[in-house]
């Protein structure tokens, strides 16, 4: 039998959850609905081709505002729960390719350990300061002006298994700035560290008032101690393109072309314009304006904005979608912008499958794991299956 679709594009609209998962409470997130709470603040999202392929469809008990219930809408649609025990980036996206992370990674709610600073200082010369959570904006209000002056390492980390390093571009250059991340990178990997990432977050301006975080973000991931989805397909001479940060978060590991992106524009422009290329496989995207920009910074009308102008370049990018094209769009964890804190909220995340080759779409059963996508890829594409997830690719007709 030969595959249904040629390519298969997964658009992960980062953080945009669809409203508590099950299991919730377990992280204080009861309550939390990044959609349902974004549409509220626009007093209703105009978002007509998500409406159009089934959005609401997936909550009809609760449609999202402003986006009407479709008698019969274009995607199958559903939403998934979570088996990874985080609720970071890292895991929601590993877990689509197949790979749950069901060993919590270690988060640092008081700071790092002096063993593990004292080292960094070490390698880089430079003293650190901060070294507790804080929110990536504030923090650079608060210390940037002082970090300038002294060429000082601000070190914060969230509610996530993270360490980020912010500096700025003109006083520690971006590659010396990777060079220590990297560096930290290396020392965290095993217990007792066992850290998700090491964020490189570099910023510009003159002052306090100024300031902006720059794209040149890195973020290192551990590298996946499996194969993901992603090697499944590579291994089988298909193609696997990533764009945004979807490269840093597999660290590489079974991608054949990457692509950084600057903005959520630039990656669904990227997006349309690889949507022209003759290619066989998986094209991966990851937008994360929606989380970074608005989402830790609880800007919920900002963020509904965003997700108006990502429907607009949606509608192009169907247009462009053929017969044997697969169009999946979801999400890797929430992060409600009217929640309460600045860290990510544990949500089911939306699923919409969507092919110009579908009458009209359908309700797929609630995925008990994100890694049902990744099953139903290599289902299709007839390569070795993942250990976990179950496919839905026969019920798409
Ligand atoms: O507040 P900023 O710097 O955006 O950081 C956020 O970004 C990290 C990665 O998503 C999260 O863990 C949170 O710390
Ligand atoms: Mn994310
Ligand atoms: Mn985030």
């Amino acid at each position: 039998m030969t595959e249904k679709f040629k390519r298969v594009h997964i658009i992960v609209l980062d953080s945009v959850g669809i409203g508590e998962a099950s299991d919730a409470a377990k992280y204080g997130d009861e309550g939390c609905d990044t959609l349902g709470h974004t549409a509220e603040a626009m007093g209703g999202l105009n978002a007509p081709n998500l409406a159009r392929l089934g959005l609401s469809n997936i909550r009809p008990e609760r449609p999202i505002l402003g986006v009407p219930v479709q008698p019969q809408p274009a995607a199958y649609y559903s939403k998934m729960h979570e088996v990874s025990a985080g609720k970071d980036s890292m895991d929601g996206h590993w877990e689509m390719m197949g790979l749950p992370v069901l060993t919590p990674l270690h988060t640092f709610p008081n700071g790092f350990p002096e063993e593990l600073i004292s080292k960094i200082e070490a390698f880089s010369g430079r003293k650190v300061i901060w070294n507790k959570p804080a929110s990536g904006t504030e923090i650079i209000k608060k210390l940037g002006e002082r970090q300038m002056k002294t060429g000082e390492l601000i070190v914060y980390t969230s509610g996530d298994s993270v360490l980020q390093i912010a500096a700025h571009e003109k006083v520690i250059p971006l590659e010396e700035l990777y060079k220590i991340c990297e560096y930290s990178r290396k020392l965290t990997i095993d217990e007792p560290y066992h850290l998700g990432r090491v964020i490189a977050r570099p910023f510009l301006g003159d002052n306090a008032e100024n300031f902006e975080r720059t794209a040149n973000r890195r973020d290192l991931t551990l590298v996946p101690p499996e194969k993901t989805v992603l090697d499944l397909l590579a291994e089988a001479g298909l193609d696997t393109l990533a764009i945004g940060k979807i490269n840093d978060i597999f660290s590489g590991q079974g991608i054949k072309e990457g692509w950084h992106t600057v903005s959520n524009d630039d990656g669904m422009e990227r997006f349309i314009s690889i949507l022209d290329r003759d290619f066989h496989g998986l094209s991966f995207t990851n937008l994360v304006d929606f989380d970074a920009k608005y989402g830790h910074r609880r800007e919920p009308v900002l963020f509904g904005k965003a997700i108006e102008t990502f429907d607009r370049q949606l509608g192009q990018a169907l247009s462009k979608l053929k017969e044997d094209d697969l169009l999946i769009i979801t999400a890797d964890h929430g992060n409600d912008p009217g929640f309460r804190g600045t860290d990510h909220t544990r949500e089911y995340v939306p699923l919409l499958v969507y092919s110009p080759a579908f009458a009209a779409g359908q309700e797929l059963p609630v995925r008990e794991t994100f890694a049902d996508l990744g099953a139903t890829i290599t289902d299709n594409f007839k390569t070795t299956m993942p250990k976990v997830g179950t496919s839905f690719l026969d019920a798409l007709k």
